[in-house]
């Protein structure tokens, strides 16, 4: 077991001193990473406990919770309930003026209801399922938050920004505007498919009416098939999140979202007035047939979509829906929104002009675009089925130089955010990302730290079957690899975040510090907002 973690050593003599030098192989198992046991959550919440604010540390145990398997909760919670209270006692002695208030139940009660409320939006369960007190709470503040946050936007700043905004809509968007708003106002429901290929205005043409209808206080629901599309649109959410959109869908006859009829979720559903759903060719059919279902069901309405306009927008020439691993080509088009009996009741609407050239004149804009356009059509030369990509860059022969190419002058401008968030490198397959990472963070100065899982087959019956070693050789999609190596300034990006929806999967980060359990980061996306998150180790299964 500690063969691969004591690299420095050559020979098994080497290994015995290092042994030597700790009294107990056991704990110096454990200190290395290499044994799983509720300690390992107690030092992280620790460590967090020096630097992070109690609402921080509430939400780390929420996660823990919902995620990390912990064997005793309750005794984190009664050795941390002070350090996770102190905002709410701060409160208590600011209303009360009385400098000497201590703590109790009631602000403790207080503390459980705030972690309740993160540990329902993660997993749908109430704390005493984790044998934590239940806490007392004399309105639905869960209620509250989902449906006040839809109708709470700012009416003055809504207004200010489609003041500013409307009056630059071209010709084409101003009739794509109109055409929505009406269906809107006529309020009996449709789809209408918002078909623009990159650079023509989509995100800008959505936001306005989003602002349109939120400055009338009615709610305006942002989805969009991806995380990193999320962060476009404003208060937006992943179309799995806000309509709870089953993990069987594919294999569902009569496909629903799992909203059950008096959730706050609902509530929300029944009240929107518009949907704009953004990347819905990456969607699989039935997710659209789901929420049409489930609308009509909850509105009591046999209008299409319950009597709510429902915006899709994309571009069919990029990504479509997944399908399941050995799917043939036929599958993926079946799961097409295309492919859906509703897609006959589609109105579609087009934006052809490319702003980025329009406005800016840039004419390699154009020229990029025009290209791009091309090879989604198929209209490029295809050479023994394949196409070049001569035509649209640039082509190197190693990733040496590849690396060289992209991120030139690493080691000087790894600290500049801008010039960071201007660049990536996309690769087809996990094997080749591990590569590029590897060797882009070889090239960071700084000392390399290496976070190791604990991984285990369950039942206890496998282990025989899968041994560790061959465990923590796997990489499945979606899980850290065994050895996460890091490096302080090392640019990062989060797969899944636990806690949403702050920040949405995809959401690029900098390493600021490496704790032995945790590490921080500093949020960088498009370098233009700075927020320190904290991040912990969590289990992960797979079947
Ligand atoms: N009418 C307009 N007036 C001023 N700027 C505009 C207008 N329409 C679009 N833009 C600007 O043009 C650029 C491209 O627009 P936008 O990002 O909305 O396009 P998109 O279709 O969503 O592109 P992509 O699919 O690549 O995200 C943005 O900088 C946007 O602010």
């Amino acid at each position: 077991m500690f063969l691969p973690s004591l690299t420095s050593a050559s020979c098994w003599p080497n290994i015995l001193s290092a042994l030597d030098n700790h009294s107990r192989p056991y704990t110096y198992a454990i200190r290395l990473g290499l044994l799983e046991n509720d300690a390992q959550w107690r030092n992280t919440t620790e460590e967090a406990a020096s630097s992070q604010s109690p609402r921080q540390l509430r939400q780390l145990f929420s996660i823990m919770l919902t995620s990390c398997e912990l064997v005793n909760p309750v005794l984190i919670w009664d050795e941390l309930k002070e350090r996770m209270s102190e905002d709410f006692l701060f409160q208590a002695r600011c209303l009360a003026s009385n400098s000497e208030l201590l703590f109790s139940n009631d602000i403790f009660n207080q503390s459980l209801v705030a972690i309740e409320d993160q540990v329902l939006a993660a997993a749908n369960h109430n704390i005493n399922m984790y044998g934590l007190p239940q806490p007392t709470r004399e309105t639905d503040p869960d209620f509250c938050r989902e449906v006040l946050q839809e109708k709470g936007y700012n009416c003055d700043q809504q207004k200010k920004f489609i003041e500013e905004n409307e009056p630059l809509l071209t010709p084409e968007q101003i009739d794509a505007y109109h055409n929505i708003m009406q269906k809107i106002q006529r309020g009996h429901g449709g789809i209408i498919f918002l078909d623009a290929p990159g650079g023509t205005g989509k995100t800008f043409l959505i936001n306005l009416l989003l602002a349109k209808i939120r400055q009338r206080r009615e709610t305006a629901l942002a989805v969009a098939s991806s995380g990193i599309a999320v962060t476009l649109l404003p208060g937006g959410r992943t179309a799995h999140s806000a309509f709870k959109l089953p993990l069987t869908l594919t294999k569902e006859e009569y496909p629903l979202c799992r909203v059950k009829k008096n959730s706050v979720p609902a509530k929300v559903l029944q009240q929107c007035t518009l949907i704009v759903w953004d990347e819905c060719t990456m969607s699989h059919k039935h997710a659209i047939e789901a929420l049409n279902n489930t609308l009509r069901d909850l509105r009591k309405s046999e209008h299409l979509m319950g009597g709510v306009t429902l915006l899709l927008s994309g571009d069919f020439r990029q990504t479509l829906s997944i399908i399941q691993r050995g799917g043939a080509p036929a599958d993926e088009i079946n799961a097409c929104i295309k492919y859906s009996f509703l897609w006959a009741q589609v109105e579609e609407l087009h934006l052809r002009t490319n702003m980025r050239s329009a406005l800016f004149g840039d004419s390699n804009a154009l020229e990029f675009s025009h290209k791009l356009l091309c090879t989604g059509e198929g209209q490029l030369s295809v050479d023994e089925g394949l196409s070049s990509v001569a035509d649209i860059g640039t082509i190197v022969q190693s990733l040496p130089e590849l690396i060289e190419k992209v991120y030139p002058d690493l080691t000087l401008k790894y600290k500049d955010l801008e010039w960071l968030s201007e660049r990536e490198i996309l690769c087809p397959k996990n094997d080749a990302v591990t590569e590029v990472n590897h060797q882009l963070l070889i090239k960071l100065p700084g000392e390399l730290s290496t976070y190791k899982s604990v991984d285990t087959a369950l039942p206890d019956e496998s282990i025989v079957e899968y041994p560790a070693e061959f465990l923590n050789s796997l990489e499945p999609s979606g899980t850290p690899p065994h050895s996460l190596m890091l490096k302080i300034g090392a640019p990062i990006m989060l797969l899944r975040n636990l806690n949403p929806p702050k920040l949405c999967n995809g959401t690029r980060l900098i390493v600021k510090t490496l704790f032995p359990e945790n590490n921080r980061s500093d949020y960088s996306k498009r370098a233009r907002k700075r927020r320190t998150r904290f991040f912990t180790q969590n289990s992960h299964s797979s079947n």
